[in-house]
């Protein structure tokens, strides 16, 4: 049996744009993002996707993608299972700092350290985070992560751990179901299921930037080994 799910990274946020770290700060597209996401429709809609079933995250800017996506392609009424699992990397105390303002607070040596690491987290954040009630207190989170799985901070590594339990789970049964499957996020969260499907290692993955709103297709097998890994669907 062939099983068939697409993913796509979110378009440009408006803090992209700005260089700012993002993670679970709900950012809405820039008007780049916009027309990424209405291109990647106008790309699955001339290779003749038909979905049965989609995933997001909690963050507008993978939904608003997902919503463009479903638009264009006149598929808006397939279920869609939303997730923080598939949240974008939580960056700590880092959300809202740009280059300058990280390098100034914690030094260039440890912004290359925690550029280069697998499971170096950054620093928590906490309540001197201006970013931290909106975060914490939203009323999406109200049923889960519990207060114990709710993330202060995250490493990559974090990151897949708390993705893949969601691939696994909740994914893996539609697809084996027979449903053809599209899956909108985030950058890290893409990063953990690619991982998985192709056994990347931990300094592979780490070079691994996938484009924004540009769709890719793995081809599974009955083992959910990959036949088509990573096929980008270009316009
Ligand atoms: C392209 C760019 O300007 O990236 C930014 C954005 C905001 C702050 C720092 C930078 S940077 O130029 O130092 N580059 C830069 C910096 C970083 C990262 C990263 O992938 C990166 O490209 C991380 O993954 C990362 C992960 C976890 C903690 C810190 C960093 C980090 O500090």
């Amino acid at each position: 049996a062939k099983y068939r799910v697409v993913m796509v990274r979110h378009g440009e946020s408006e803090w992209n744009e700005k260089n700012l770290f993002c993670g679970w700060y709900d950012a809405d597209l820039s008007e780049k993002g916009n027309k990424e996401a209405q291109q990647a429709a106008e790309t699955l809609k001339k290779f003749g996707y038909k979905f049965d079933v989609a995933f997001t995250s909690v963050l507008k800017r993978a939904n608003i993608t997902l919503d463009y996506i479903l638009d264009g392609l006149g598929q808006k009424n397939i279920p869609i299972q939303k997730t923080w699992r598939l949240n974008e990397r939580h960056y700590g105390g880092l959300t809202g700092l740009n280059k300058s303002e990280t390098a100034a607070k914690y030094g260039e040596a440890q912004v290359q350290i925690w550029r280069r690491s697998f499971d170096t987290p950054p620093p928590p954040m906490d309540e001197t985070n201006k970013y931290y009630k909106e975060i914490v207190c939203d009323p999406r989170y109200a049923e889960e992560p519990s207060k114990e799985e709710f993330p202060m901070f995250e490493s990559l590594k974090l990151t897949i751990a708390r993705t893949l339990p969601f691939w696994e789970g909740k994914i893996v049964p539609e697809l084996k179901a027979g449903k053809t499957v599209l899956i909108a996020a985030h950058g890290n969260s893409l990063r953990g299921i690619v991982k998985h499907l192709d056994c990347i290692s931990d300094t592979d993955i780490m070079g691994l930037n996938l484009p924004t709103g540009i769709p890719f297709e793995y081809q599974l097998d009955d083992n959910m080994k990959p036949i088509v890994s990573m096929k980008f669907l270009g316009d």
